[in-house]
């Protein structure tokens, strides 16, 4: 039996083209960011992000990540500003991570890889739902923050203690009450650039949002996040580690600093 997409030899990223030439395409994400061919933008907007905690709904293990997902039915969690035009709203956020704390992240640095990497996911509300705008060049918005081993994160322990109820592909429980603007960096400074989403069906919907500051994750929580399962429940048991796809050809894009 043919199984879907995912991260290991038979199924993950360099097999993804097979099922989605898109994969080939000529906005795809992630991508190596190289902050000295970086241009500063002057007309780039300060990012506002305005997260109501009651949007908030559950935590789930996609089999791909885990995700906590939000009541987007009105503007209460929204992005503004930056680079985007007009308002979106926060879906979910999820992250992904690596097997051993040398990697994990999908964008790099000067080909530098971080343990992990946050991306809040938004769509434009000019179109009539998230399905809608995440097959439109404009339709979504992703900000990405990158987690850096080091001190404990008090904020990230509050996501992670929820693991234990999700381990399986498919399980999910209530989170409820929760800010992800506490999971944000002190500095919103960002490098910005077109590109797609960086899992199947990698729809080139996304304008990019990856901020500079990175946020703190000691190993000891890097390894919560490995104590996840890519399979179900009563599988054979696969560790969910390493699901990232790595950086993608640039094909002429520009990428814009907010900062000098
Ligand atoms: N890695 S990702 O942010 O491209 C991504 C999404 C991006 C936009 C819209 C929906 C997305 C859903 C995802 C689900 C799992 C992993 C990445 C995902
Ligand atoms: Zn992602």
């Amino acid at each position: 039996m043919s199984h879907g997409w995912g991260y290991g030899a038979d199924n993950g990223p360099d097999k993804w083209v097979e099922n989605f030439p898109i994969a080939d395409g000529p906005r795809q994400s992630p991508i190596d960011i190289v902050p000295s061919a970086a241009e500063y933008d002057s007309t780039l907007l300060p990012l506002s992000l305005k997260y109501d905690p009651a949007t908030s709904k559950g935590i789930l293990n996609s089999g791909h990540s885990f995700q906590v997902d939000f009541a987007d039915d009105n503007d209460s969690s929204t992005l503004t500003g930056g680079p985007i035009s007009g308002t979106y709203r926060l879906r979910q956020f999820h992250f992904h991570w690596g097997g051993s704390d040398d990697r994990g992240s999908e964008h790099t640095i000067d080909g530098t890889k971080f343990a992990a990497e946050l991306h809040l996911v938004h769509w434009n509300t000019k179109y009539p739902s998230f399905g809608d705008a995440a097959s439109q060049s404009d339709g979504l918005a992703v900000v990405g923050v990158f987690l850096k081993v080091g001190g404990a994160n008090p904020q990230l322990q509050t996501v992670l203690d929820a693991l234990d109820s999700i381990k399986s592909k498919g399980q999910q429980t209530t989170f409820e009450n929760f800010d992800p603007t506490i999971l944000l960096p002190g500095s919103l400074d960002y490098w910005t650039y077109d590109g797609s989403l960086t899992t199947p069906p990698l729809l080139e919907s996304v304008t990019w949002i990856v901020l500079k500051e990175s946020i703190s994750v000691s190993s000891d929580q890097m390894t919560k996040f490995r104590s996840l399962l890519f399979t179900p429940e009563g599988a054979d048991p696969n560790a969910m580690v390493d699901n990232y796809r790595p950086p993608q050809p640039l094909k002429g894009r520009k990428v814009r600093a907010s900062f000098q």
